[in-house]
């Protein structure tokens, strides 16, 4: 299965370490679309040597080609926003995962019936098995 997996970056890269660690377990047996999230070195700038058009176009094409979305929403970003809001308008099943000690999600988020996959964690482990239970 294809996965568009949704997490923060110019929103800030404090939970890179869970981004990456959700991507490595997904990753086994389905191709994420969006690994670069999960990269160490990719900083709060983005993919700047990349053109804001372009990123956006790269990655609704992704998203549109995508058969899950999976979306960290704990460090709030206006991309990942943006990105689910995209996922309700066509339709896209979307699993999102919230750390309750991070933040509180949005009520534009909890407060739409379409997002009927929220899954509330608060550690690393309970994630990946939050997703097993999920994806297998
Ligand atoms: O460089 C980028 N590359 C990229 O793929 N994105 C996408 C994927 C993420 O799920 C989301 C993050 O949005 P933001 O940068 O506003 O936190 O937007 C966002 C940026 C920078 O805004």
């Amino acid at each position: 299965m294809k996965i568009y997996f949704a997490g923060s970056i110019r929103g800030g890269r404090s939970d890179v370490d869970i981004y990456k660690k959700i991507i490595d377990y997904l990753n086994t047996d389905n191709k994420i679309l969006t690994e670069h999230i999960g990269d160490y070195s990719l900083s709060v700038k983005g993919q700047n040597q990349l053109d804001n058009d372009y990123i956006r176009n790269r990655d609704i094409d992704w998203l549109k080609e995508s058969d899950l979305v999976v979306a960290d929403t704990s460090n709030p970003s206006l991309g990942v926003g943006y990105e689910l809001a995209y996922a309700e308008k066509i339709g896209k099943p979307v699993i999102i995962l919230h750390n309750k000690k991070k933040s509180q999600l949005s009520a534009m988020i909890e407060g739409s019936k379409y997002f009927n996959d929220i899954n509330y964690y608060s550690d690393v482990d309970e994630v990946l098995e939050i997703l097993k239970r999920k994806i297998g």
